[in-house]
């Protein structure tokens, strides 16, 4: 029995655990998911030219800002003053070729009936604008409508995009006008101005090819060298301005999206000869594997850059993993830059010239890593801890900053000079993030045709094994992406890896299915031949977690219930109505319920009623195919301004659901978008996620 009066040290020592033990156990219960979600996420990390500065945008719980560190201290300072969560996205960030000015984009992009998002309701335009910071005195101010900002090289002049047209402006103009730089057809992107200045290189996007196009300054005409039937892309000068390289990419007809596709037409790499006027192909992709160019692999709107001695540095997916080439145009001499079993993800020139800076997850499967290649002797070398999750690198004078998270901190800014690292702006760190995560634990699956997925599980706070929890599968969108083993690069999926803590904190056991036709894991996993609008293979690595979940001493099988957005609820309306029987209730964010009605959305050619046999198959597919059986509870939340998933997949899903009987429950955010712009929209629908889950599972 402890004297409280005169307790010896041994009495003490128990007091003061007993005392911890009961203050962990109140904050564990006590803290909500808005604690779990209260971490400002960073996004645009860009460095200066100099490299002697860096700027990045923190979207501090919805309220977006711009903050910009400079050597030597690299002291966070805060650029813009924006307040509340309002809903206007912000970035990227563009410095000036002189790092003494910083662009920004800030505003929300147009639906198709031309409207740009504004979930709060503002009443102000929305619409995408670029403003124009001066770095010496702080100050901001608007520049221009429009998007996709590029210095001149020489800084004095800023071209950018309003819808798909060019537009120009003197960096000094401080006037409100606005003046087209050139008329074309077709939709314009991937602007590139000639190292010297004189031309302006860019993509002309028509229906089923595109043109590598010209703007000549001097004579002020507009060619395109080399049309093709082809898809031209991703034009990249060469350092002397005499060369411009750019792929060359065979259209594909009638690819039905969100289906399997793992060869083509091989694409292949072209050079314009810019004081000829003439190209030649340098290097073509061979037949088969590697012959299809991912569109969305790198992440990035770069596919091509050039070394200091004239060779060209390009991605391609031969070995079942998208990784670095180098092709050299003189001697054809063909290298593989990064072997290993991993994707490269992003790539990031720098103001050195000399380097590529590679986001990638080679050897650390579940993470990403990032290094550096030598453009000069193409050595690779590790920049990160493999302990941790890092992307996004940008070089600055004696070091490096990038973005890092590890299982227990979201992403945050970082900084390393002389060898020595340090966080960005760690006073803006909250002190109410929960201190005390579930450390997960990568697990493999096999489901029954033999595929093998992936995934992590979080065990709840006081673990006992003994006991019988109730247990949550969460399943991402996309479907190309990965969860990692910690808070993701994505605020979708930081977010969402957040949301699973929280359920792992309140005593649940929280899995995270990394199912086929995600990334990470190679082609022949996310190119399962049978995945999504052609035969939603990927469901059977959904009950594969679920039989996994089941068949554990410590899950109450009655009890396991699945969520997730996008193509994560189209999963989770798989589950629930395949094998109602496996699961207790389900939460379905945003999702895809009959692929006929959302395909069109990412394919305009598509008319389910002109390809019967490809209609057939993707409502096959769907969840509405097997709607009859479902019979679990359902919460759907979705936003009406959505534009990658229909908000009348939700309104027909319940519809039919209710003539059945099935109990549907409802959030709704007006003037939303897909990937919620207001903070407070992630934090209701996580909080109306876990306690629709919750009721139902304390109520069994
Ligand atoms: C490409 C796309 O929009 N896919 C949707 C079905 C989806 O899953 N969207 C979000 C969640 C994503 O991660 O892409």
């Amino acid at each position: 029995m402890v004297d409280y009066l005169h307790p010896n040290p041994l009495q003490m020592k128990k007091l003061s655990l007993t005392i911890y033990l009961l203050l962990f156990t109140f904050f564990a219960y006590t803290q909500s998911i808005s604690d779990f979600l209260s971490v400002p996420f960073p996004t645009s990390m860009t460095a200066s030219p100099d490299g002697k500065a860096i700027a990045w945008v923190f979207n501090d719980q919805g309220e977006r800002n711009v903050f910009y560190a400079k050597a030597p201290d690299y002291a966070a300072k805060k650029l813009t003053d924006y307040k509340g969560d309002i809903g206007v996205d912000l970035g990227p960030l563009v410095f000036s070729p002189d790092s003494k000015t910083l662009l920004f984009v800030r505003g929300n992009s147009r639906n198709p009936s031309g409207q740009p998002a504004n979930p709060a309701q503002l009443q102000e335009n929305t619409d995408k604008k670029i403003f124009k910071v001066d770095l010496e005195s702080g100050k901001s101010k608007w520049f221009a409508p429009g998007t996709s900002p590029v210095f001149s090289p020489n800084g004095e002049n800023i071209a950018y995009l309003i819808g798909g047209s060019v537009y120009l402006k003197a960096a000094s103009d401080t006037t409100d006008s606005v003046k087209q730089l050139f008329t074309a057809r077709g939709s314009t992107s991937m602007l590139s101005f000639s190292p010297e200045g004189n031309y302006l290189a860019f993509m002309s996007g028509r229906t089923d090819h595109s043109f590598v196009g010209l703007w000549n300054f001097e004579k002020k005409e507009l060619t395109y060298p080399e049309a093709s039937l082809d898809f031209d892309a991703y034009p990249a000068w060469s350092p002397d301005g005499k060369k411009l390289a750019y792929l060359r990419i065979p259209n594909i007809l009638n690819l039905l999206p969100f289906t399997s596709i793992t060869e083509a037409n091989p694409w292949s790499i072209r050079v314009l000869d810019i004081v000829t006027m003439k190209a030649e192909e340098v290097w073509k992709a061979d037949p088969g594997r590697g012959s299809v160019m991912v569109d969305d692999l790198p992440a990035i709107s770069e596919r091509l850059w050039w070394t200091p001695g004239g060779s060209l540095v390009f991605p391609w997916e031969k070995n079942n993993w998208m990784q670095l080439y180098s092709i050299n145009p003189i001697t054809k001499e063909l290298k593989h830059l990064t072997p290993g079993e991993g994707q490269v993800e992003w790539v990031q020139a720098s103001f050195t010239k000399n380097e590529l800076l590679i986001t990638h997850n080679i050897g650390n499967i579940d993470r990403r890593q990032v290094s550096r290649l030598d453009l000069s002797t193409f050595d690779l070398e590790l920049l990160s801890d493999p302990q941790t999750i890092n992307w996004t690198p940008v070089r600055v004078e004696n070091g490096l900053a990038w973005l890092e998270s590890s299982w227990n901190q979201p992403g945050w800014p970082m900084v390393q000079t002389y060898g020595q690292s340090k966080m960005l702006a760690q006073e803006l760190f909250p002190k109410s993030f929960p201190k005390t995560l579930s450390k997960p634990t990568p697990i493999t699956l096999r489901a029954k045709d033999g595929f093998e997925s992936y995934g992590q599980l979080l065990l709840p706070a006081n673990y006992d094994p003994k006991k019988k929890y109730p247990a949550v599968i969460f399943l991402h969108g996309g479907s190309r992406r990965q969860m990692l083993l910690g808070f993701n690069y994505g605020m979708y999926y930081s977010h969402t890896y957040a949301a699973q803590q929280y359920f792992a904190s309140q005593g649940y056991i929280a899995f995270i299915l990394n199912y086929r036709s995600g990334i990470g894991y190679g082609m022949d996993f996310r190119e399962e031949k049978n995945y999504g609008a052609g035969g939603a293979s990927e469901v059977q690595d959904v009950m594969a977690a679920a039989d996994y979940l089941a068949a554990r001493s410590d899950v109450d099988h009655s009890k396991i219930s699945p969520w997730g957005g996008s193509y994560g609820g189209f999963l989770t309306a798989h589950a629930l109505s395949q094998a109602p029987e496996k699961f207790n209730v389900g939460v379905d964010i945003h999702g895809v319920h009959n692929w006929n009605n959302d395909i069109p959305v990412f394919a305009s050619w598509y008319k389910p009623e002109k390809f019967p046999e490809m209609a057939a198959l993707a409502f096959k597919s769907s969840p509405m195919n097997f709607v009859k059986n479902w019979k679990d509870p359902v919460l759907l939340i979705h936003g009406d301004d959505d534009r990658n998933v229909l908000f009348s997949e939700s309104v027909e899903l319940a519809e039919v659901l209710r003539k059945q009987g099935v109990h549907v429950e409802q959030l709704i955010f007006p003037d939303e978008v897909h990937s919620f712009l207001l903070h407070r929209n992630w934090v209701n629908a996580f909080a109306a996620t876990f306690n629709f889950i919750n009721k139902h599972s304390l109520a069994k």
